[in-house]
This record gives C-alpha cells, structure tokens and sequence, in this order.
C-alpha cells in the first residue's frame, strides 16, 4: 500500500516527507518538485513570507540518476527563514545561561486565535503558549505534502496516462463562470499565469478587487477550488466496503488540508436539488457501438469507484482566520478580554490551496492505482493496467 509522512514545524529548520510503495522507474527530478513548489507560493492575496521563502528541496532517499528505486522516497525542504528562528526553534535544550528575551517571536503566545488549532491545541498538549501548537497546525506543512504529489503525479502519468489539473472555481463569493469548458492539464500554462488560478479572466477582475477590498478593510478570504483528474481507468475503489470508496478517500484526503471545511464529489451539493431525472448520466452506445455518458454530473465516480470519465472534486476553503482586524479572544494568562495576536499573514491562500488539493487528489489517486494494479516497476503497473483494460469485451473498452 503507498504510504506517506510529513513532519516539520513551520519555523523548523525544515519539512521533511516520505513516501513508501512508489514501483521502480518513476522518473522524477528535483527540478519537478521545485516547480509544483513554487506553485503553491503563488497566488494574488498571499502574505509576505511567501514573497521570501524559498523552498529548498532536497531529494535524499529513494531516487537515483533521475528515477525512483522502489525504496522510500525522501524529501526535504529547507525553511529558508531558519537562521532567524534557530533559537526559539532550536531541538535541544539552549545552553545552561541562555534564555531568550520574552519579546519579538519569543514572546509567548497567550492569546489564542480563533479559527486555528491554538486553543484546543493547548489545552490537549499543556501548554501555556500557543508556539508549540501553531508550528505544526501551520499550512506550512502543505509545502511537504505538494512535494509528495508531484511525485505521485509522475507515478500516474508515467504508469497510466492519468494527469490533473486545479483551479479555482470562487473567491470571496465570486464565480469564474462555470459554462465556460473545464481546465485540461494543457491549461497549466494559463493557470500558471494567473494571479487566481482561474480562467475566467473577468471573474479573475473581480476576484482581486474582492481581495484589494478585504486587505485595505483588515479581512481575509475564502473560496472553493476544483482538481480534475484525466485519463482514470474505470475500477479504481469499490462499492464493496465503505472504507474502500475512492469518493470517501478523496473527501477525506481534502478535508484533511488546513482550512477546508466542505467537500464535494462531482456537481455534489447541487445534486441535492435536482429531480433525479436531471441527476444522472445517462448511459449510451456511441455509432462505433461503444459506451458513453451523456453527462458527468457524478464528477467521474459511482459506487465508490472510478467510471472511466474525467474525476471532479471540489473544496471549499474558510477565510485566512489570522485577520488583521483581529478577532475576540481571551489572554490564558490572565483570563482577561484581549484580541488575537496576528502576525503577518495571507490575505487569502485560496489559489495556493487548489495546488495542495491537487497534491492530495494525486496522493489518492495513486494509492488507489496502485491498489487495483499492483506491481513494483512503472512497467510492470503499466502492464497489469493495459491487461485489465484489454480483459473487457470490445464495446467496454
Ligand atoms: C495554503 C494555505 C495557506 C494558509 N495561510 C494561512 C495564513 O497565512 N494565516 C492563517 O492564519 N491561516 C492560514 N491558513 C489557514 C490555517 O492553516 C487554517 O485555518 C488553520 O490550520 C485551521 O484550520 P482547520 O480548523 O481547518 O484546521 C492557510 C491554509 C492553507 C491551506
Ligand atoms: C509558510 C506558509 O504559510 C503560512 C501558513 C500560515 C498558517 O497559519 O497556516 C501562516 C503564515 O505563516 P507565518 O505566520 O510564518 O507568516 C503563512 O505564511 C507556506 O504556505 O509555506
């Protein structure tokens, strides 16, 4: 089963983040990774830091002249602020006579921000300073789990022909248009290009205006992200037990990133509302006499399992709960009244979040993949796959 592991604080010395189970032959390089890393900085409405931290990747296990051994792959990545936090950070105990002065980032955390893990944070681990909780509740962490998925994304494309792509579909309660056609992965480019990550140029207008706005009045902004998934054989996760449905897996994966508070699967919610005359995708036999749908309003999956059409998923992400205009809290120190301590932060990081879903949908789908096909070379998957595929009657295929 392929596995995976991050660990690091946000102001550690660096993330580190492992995957186990990848086959044999993924060819990967460091250049790869930096670039779906750099992808994730990006985004009108992100904060300062991201302006200056750098990623420093460093592929140290599992990968050799360029393609993965079939060992567990290692990867970490340096925090370019290190120097200043080598202190307050440091793993080992300071030494006997140094303290550090109760000010700038040494002073302790005692007002808790709402909207974050601090608060319940200290009081299951005890302590008295939101520091030790808000390092590793930090979206940080993401950077690691991005570095995983694009290794995860070679596995796919390299073994089975399936690629991805993210946008964002809303920001602070604008729409891109969803008549226009659905991204491909050959609209990275444009997506990259893109201060929201969204095509709809118009709405992407608004959109930063929407984000001007919150900025200059001290607020923050939410929004809700897509990934796509191409190319997905039919058969990937199964009706059989519930905790084997690709859907739920995914929805658990998405929930699973800092600040996503709803998922859905397809046209999801909207589902809800239809007659179930206009909620299905109807079956047909295409004039070469092969199956095909109508319409993929069930985003690609039906009974928990992949149906050979293009994999939707959506994510709704809360508004950055750091704002500038700070929010209520109370001190832990003296139980009074205070407002919540705001460091720098971003004004909305829902671009960067649909290139951590997509990360997340990637690690999924390739979990999954390998599931179904097993195999420990990229041509042995490619193989068993191709086999599975072939095993189908002519107007299946
Ligand atoms: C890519 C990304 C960047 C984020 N940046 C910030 C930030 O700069 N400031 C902040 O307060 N929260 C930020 N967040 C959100 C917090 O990490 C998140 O709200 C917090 O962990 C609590 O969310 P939860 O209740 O869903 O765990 C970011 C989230 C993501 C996914
Ligand atoms: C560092 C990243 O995001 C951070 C996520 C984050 C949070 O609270 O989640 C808070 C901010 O960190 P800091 O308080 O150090 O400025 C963001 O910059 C990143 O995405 O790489």
């Amino acid at each position: 089963m392929l596995r995976w592991q991050t660990a690091g604080e946000s102001h550690g010395e660096a993330l580190v983040a492992m995957i186990e189970g990848l086959p044999s032959g993924v060819e990967i390089r460091t250049d790869d990774i930096r670039e779906a890393l750099a992808r994730r900085r990006l985004g009108y409405g992100r904060g300062a830091r991201m302006k200056f931290e750098q990623d420093q990747v460093r592929l140290l296990a599992g990968v050799r002249h360029g393609s993965t051994l079939g060992s567990p792959v290692a990867i970490e990545i340096g925090n370019t602020e290190w120097p200043k936090w080598t202190e307050v950070m440091s793993a080992d105990p300071l030494p006997e006579g140094v303290t550090l002065p109760p000010e700038g980032r040494n002073a302790p955390l005692s007002r808790p921000r709402p909207g974050h893990a601090d608060l319940t944070g200290m009081r299951k681990y005890g302590f008295t300073d939101s520091r030790p909780v808000l390092e590793r509740s930090s979206a940080r962490e993401t950077a690691s789990r991005v570095a995983l998925g694009a290794v995860a994304a070679k596995f796919l494309e390299q073994a089975l022909g399936i690629r991805t792509i993210a946008h964002v579909v809303s920001l602070g309660g604008v729409h891109a248009d969803d008549s226009l056609p659905l991204p491909t992965p050959d609209d990275l480019e444009a997506l990259d290009a893109s201060a929201t990550r969204t095509l709809d140029k118009e709405a992407e207008e608004r959109m930063k205006q929407r984000i001007d706005e919150a900025k200059s009045n001290g607020d923050t902004l939410g929004g809700v992200v897509e990934v796509i998934a191409y190319g997905v054989p039919a058969g990937l996760g199964t009706y059989v037990e519930s905790d084997r449905r690709l859907d739920a897996a995914l929805a658990g994966a998405l929930m699973g990133i800092q600040a996503i508070k709803g998922v859905e699967v397809g046209d999801g919610f909207l589902e809800a509302e239809r007659p179930g005359s206009l909620a299905h995708d109807e079956i047909v036999s295409d004039a070469q006499g092969h199956i095909s749908r109508l319409s993929n309003r069930a985003g690609g999956i039906e009974g928990g399992m992949s149906n050979g059409e293009p994999i939707r998923v959506r994510a709704a992400m809360k508004p950055i709960p750091s704002l500038p205009r700070a929010l209520r809290t109370v001190d832990v120190l003296t139980g009074e009244a205070a407002t919540a301590i705001n460091q720098r932060s971003d004004a909305t990081a829902v671009p960067a979040a649909s290139v951590v879903a997509e990360a997340m949908v990637r690690l999924t789908l390739a979990r999954f993949a390998l599931e179904k096909f097993g195999g420990d070379s990229v041509a042995e998957v490619r193989r068993n796959a191709e086999a599975y595929v072939a095993s189908w009657p002519e107007h299946l295929r």
